[in-house]
């Protein structure tokens, strides 16, 4: 029913601005260093809010893990399919890690708004430059540490990381926080110090697309 929607508004030309727009309430892009807190983050926002977000499911080329369901965790696809689906426009952004394609279609966003959710997006600084490039309509907001040293002291706590993984992501992370200060990137720039003060920032910011979508 959806790629149908999709084929039929893409012949008759319709930008994916002005469909969503009509029918749904907005795209949350979330974008910050990782170690930065989005998902715990999220995590309160879903707790809160649940049932008026929903995820985008996205596509890969990497195999799926044990468990992993095609549709629910991944659309796991061939890197020829994928390439394709992107050389056709078909794809909101997309980017590789460790050899592997990944990527947001259009479809899957429209999925989530098809079903009155507000679509989370969790990107990286690529990603949003891509969606910026797009019409969809979405609000960027950009999570961002108190400084370098807190967020290397939290991803060490989190325990996820070996020496090389964590110099990586820091590296990434002090690019990432230029991009995060730059005026006009970001709706918003949520500093995560206090997660529950960092948590009541996004909250506000939210509300009023929550509420619309409540019909307020
Ligand atoms: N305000 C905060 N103060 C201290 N620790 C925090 C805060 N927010 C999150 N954390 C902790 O920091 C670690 C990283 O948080 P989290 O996993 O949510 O980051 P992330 O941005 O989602 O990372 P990734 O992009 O790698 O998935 C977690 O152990 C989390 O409990």
């Amino acid at each position: 029913m959806t790629s149908l929607f999709w084929k039929a508004s893409s012949i008759l030309g319709i930008r994916l601005g002005h469909v969503v727009h009509k029918m749904t309430p907005q795209t949350l892009v979330l974008c910050g260093p990782s170690g930065v807190g989005k998902s715990t983050l999220l995590k309160k926002l879903l707790e809160e809010f649940g049932p008026h977000f929903g995820f985008s499911v996205s596509h890969t080329t990497r195999s799926p893990r044990e468990g992993e369901e095609h549709g629910k965790h991944y659309y796991f696809v061939t890197r020829q399919e994928m390439e394709d689906a992107i050389n056709n426009g078909n794809f909101i952004e997309h980017a590789e890690y460790s050899g592997n394609l990944y990527g947001t279609s259009k479809t899957a966003v429209q999925d989530v708004l098809e079903n009155g959710r507000i679509c989370i997006l969790d990107i990286d600084t690529q990603g949003v430059i891509q969606v910026k490039k797009t019409d969809l309509p979405a609000q960027f907001i950009f999570i961002r540490p108190p400084s370098i040293e807190d967020l290397e002291k939290r991803l060490q706590a989190r325990g996820t990381e070996t020496e090389e993984s964590l110099k990586k992501r820091l590296s990434i992370a002090e690019k990432e926080l230029k991009f995060g200060e730059i005026d006009g990137n970001f709706d918003r720039v949520i500093v995560n110090d206090d997660v529950d003060e960092a948590y009541e920032q996004l909250r506000d910011f939210m509300l009023p697309a929550i509420n619309k979508k409540n019909g307020d």
